[in-house]
């Protein structure tokens, strides 16, 4: 579904993702893992039109996304959350999960203005899919709520929900149970399982929660300073040297 070619992205000299290759099937749960600055956010930034490629290839279903701006890749399907969460914190959920619809509502300029008849009937029913949404992940009660008065959980789904509003067919995740108790942590690895099953989602997601990891990604691939040091299932990641030194040093291989 996904299919990335010797990506590189350099900062002026510093390289911060380095002629990668990572390909990722339809419908599978698959994790980007690495130490802080291996250049993961750097590589959904790629993705998602946020960063142009110095080089390589980005195919999603076996078209070009280097080049597209975010709203672009959007429509394609390919949606997204953060890692510092970006929800307009004085709007209200239900707010928040239309503004993620909005750019598949085609209005005219003039129906918005005047607020037509076919304005009014797109907003309602954009106003109903949004509730449907928040259902979805468990926010229906709070759909009134200014989205900066959730708890933290909460807001992490409220993102999920904006998300899956744009209807996509990939879903990328960045630190999603960041800050999350166990409980939350527990019901996100719940979605996620959900989203992959009912949505026909292709999961995507980074993530220093090891467990987490382990228990839910299918396949993953380890970042470090920029390159693609490993790639395997969960037990082959966790048996991995390199990734063992990668988070813990050479002497954690040399001592274990
Ligand atoms: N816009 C930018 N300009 C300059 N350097 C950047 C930029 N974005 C990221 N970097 C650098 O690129 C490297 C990779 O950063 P990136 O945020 O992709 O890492 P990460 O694996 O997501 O880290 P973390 O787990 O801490 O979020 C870091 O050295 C970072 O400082």
């Amino acid at each position: 579904m996904l299919k990335i070619s010797n990506l590189t992205k350099k900062f002026g000299g510093l390289t911060a993702v380095c002629d990668v290759n990572i390909e990722i099937n339809a419908g599978t749960i698959t994790a980007i893992i690495g130490p802080n600055g291996a250049g993961k956010t750097t590589f959904f930034n790629m993705i998602t039109g946020v960063y142009t490629p110095t080089s390589g290839q980005i195919m999603f279903q076996n078209e070009s996304l280097v080049g597209l701006k975010p709203h672009a890749v959007s429509r394609k399907g390919i949606a997204r959350t953060f890692q510092n969460i970006r929800l307009f914190s004085s709007m209200t959920a239900l707010e928040n999960v239309m503004v993620g619809m909005h750019q598949h509502l085609n209005y005219s300029v003039l129906s918005t203005l005047l607020h037509l008849p076919t304005y009014k009937k797109k907003e309602k029913m954009a106003m109903k899919k949004a509730y449907k949404w928040l259902e979805y992940v468990g926010l229906e009660e709070l759909y009134n709520e200014e989205a900066g008065c959730l708890s933290y959980g909460a807001q992490r789904r409220l993102e999920i929900a904006r998300a899956l509003a744009t209807e996509p067919k990939i879903l990328l995740l960045d630190e999603p149970a960041a800050g999350m108790n166990p409980k939350e942590t527990k019901d996100l690895t719940n979605l996620i399982y959900q989203m992959r099953d009912d949505l026909n989602l292709t999961v995507v997601l980074i993530e220093h929660d090891m467990k987490l990891v382990m228990e839910i990604s299918e396949y993953l691939f380890v970042l470090d300073h920029g390159e693609k040091i490993a790639e395997g299932k969960p037990i082959e990641i966790r048996n991995n040297p390199k990734v063992i030194e990668a988070y813990l040093g050479k002497s954690a291989v040399t001592t274990a």
